[in-house]
């Protein structure tokens, strides 16, 4: 099946390619039109007829951009590889009839052995991180600071590389930390919690490494520790930073040697676990004020993922609503203008928990009927940013006030860019580059 005139023969070589994958795949010239698309492909489009993309740009028909994704502050895998020729993989947001999919999209440069020309062949593969795919409990997000954190944990999971997780309370970390886990070649065994927060050096040595009988008062019997219980599997060390110096040590030990003692206990016993570990702290911090030891630092960091706070990710308030509410919610509950924007302008201290939680009591403040600002009392003393800065005493430098602005202006309005570039009196060009600035300096490290 091929978008092609029949003078392209170049067209119809490509779609004999393509119908040979399983996967669905398109071709593409250098100015992202689309030349060809192979019958799985076109099983994405309910009427499946190739006058649905006929002419199109992949952007278009993925996103509904009317300009390349990078211009919308996205990775795009086609000018990558027009840069370097090279293959390239990216996480995307595809909105397809049947809604948006987060998928992974390999790119990479084809020639006509006949006439030389070259084109490039997008291959689209279903992500496990998927929020719709059946076994996933929902990860949900489409910004692009979110997109490349789902990025990273795509390209982690199915390793058995140690994973840092950095973020602020409520930002998923143990949700991320789950996703890895349940795409990982360990997904069949146990996916272990231990909460190093609030437990005392003592219990907490039992906790991860069990006792044997007599260990100590109260040891009756012997117990396994987690590190016993998550064999095979994934033992997430939830706020890593409260562990007390002494069991930082241990833990080290345990990370070099692969081998630790029951409290009490002479056999060195085999761990076998993947370690993820978690802190809404700063870690860096800690080590340069001695509270936290720079060899476990630097052991545990080797693969870091910072998760977005949700102030940085404004665009996916409405989709973490709809999620939310869908989740909380037996049938469709209304929302009206004012409640949504004072939920919209919300910074969310507590990110995605607090959202959660203010949506629940919410729904049952409201009896299941449409949501006012009357229930959202926790939102009603919070003005609106913009005019908080006025009333405040604090200076903002301009360029963080701009980022600050702009970040306003995009999580309350629907419009096309092009539309608001307009009313901000820059050309759509500059807006995008002032997103994609922003976007740079937000961005993850690894
Ligand atoms: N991307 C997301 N999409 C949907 N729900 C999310 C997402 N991230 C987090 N949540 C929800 O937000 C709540 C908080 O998530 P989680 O407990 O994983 O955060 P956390 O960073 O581990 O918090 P803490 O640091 O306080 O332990 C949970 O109810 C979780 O289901």
């Amino acid at each position: 099946m091929s978008t092609e005139k029949q003078d392209k023969p170049l067209a119809i070589t490509i779609s004999s390619i393509l119908n040979a994958f399983s996967e669905p795949m398109i071709a593409l010239d250098s100015s992202y039109q689309v030349l060809a698309a192979n019958r799985s492909y076109m099983t994405l489009y309910p009427s499946g007829k190739v006058s649905d993309i006929a002419g199109k740009k992949c952007h278009e028909l993925s996103h509904g951009y009317s300009v390349p994704c990078d211009q919308m502050g996205e990775n795009c895998p086609l000018s990558a590889v027009l840069a370097d020729h090279g293959a390239h993989r990216v996480t995307h947001v595809h909105q397809s009839p049947t809604g948006p999919h987060v998928v992974e999209v390999e790119l990479w440069p084809g020639v006509d052995p006949v006439s030389q020309e070259v084109f490039y062949l997008e291959k689209i593969h279903p992500s496990p991180l998927d929020s719709r795919s059946a076994s996933h409990e929902g990860l949900v997000g489409h910004s692009p600071m979110f997109l490349q954190m789902l990025s990273l944990i795509h390209k982690v999971a199915s390793k058995n590389t140690l994973v840092f997780l950095e973020g602020e309370t409520g930002t998923g970390k143990e949700l991320v930390a789950h996703a890895i886990h349940q795409f990982s070649p360990r997904r069949e065994k146990p996916f272990v919690t231990v909460d190093c927060s609030g437990l005392t050096e003592t219990l907490i040595e039992s906790e991860l490494f069990g006792h044997e009988k007599g260990a100590f008062t109260g040891a009756q019997g012997k117990k396994i520790g987690l590190v016993e219980a998550a064999r095979g599997g994934t033992l997430f060390l939830d706020e890593v930073g409260e562990l007390p110096l002494s069991m930082q040590v241990k833990l080290l030990r345990l990370l070099e040697t692969n081998i630790f003692r029951r409290v009490g206990g002479v056999d060195p016993i085999k761990a076998d676990i993947r370690l993820i570990s978690a802190t809404h702290r700063n870690l860096r911090r800690m080590v340069e004020e001695g509270g936290f030891r720079k060899d476990l630092f630097y052991r545990l960091n080797i693969f870091p993922i910072r998760l977005p706070a949700l102030r940085d990710r404004k665009g996916d308030i409405p989709l973490l609503i709809e999620s939310v509410m869908k989740r909380f919610s037996d049938h469709p509950v209304l929302i009206d203008e004012d409640a949504r924007s004072l939920l919209l302008g919300h910074s969310y201290p507590g990110n995605i928990r607090e959202l959660r939680n203010i949506l629940e009591r919410a729904l049952i403040l409201s009896d299941g009927e449409t949501i006012t600002p009357d229930h959202l009392p926790d939102l009603q003393e919070s003005l609106p940013e913009i005019s908080s800065w006025e009333e405040s005493k604090q200076l903002l430098s301009l360029r963080e006030a701009e980022g600050r602005y702009l970040d306003w202006v995009l999580s309350r309005s629907e419009e096309p860019l092009s539309d608001l570039a307009l009313k901000l009196g820059v050309s759509p060009r500059t807006l995008y580059r002032k997103m994609d600035k922003k976007r740079k300096r937000g961005s993850h490290r690894v």
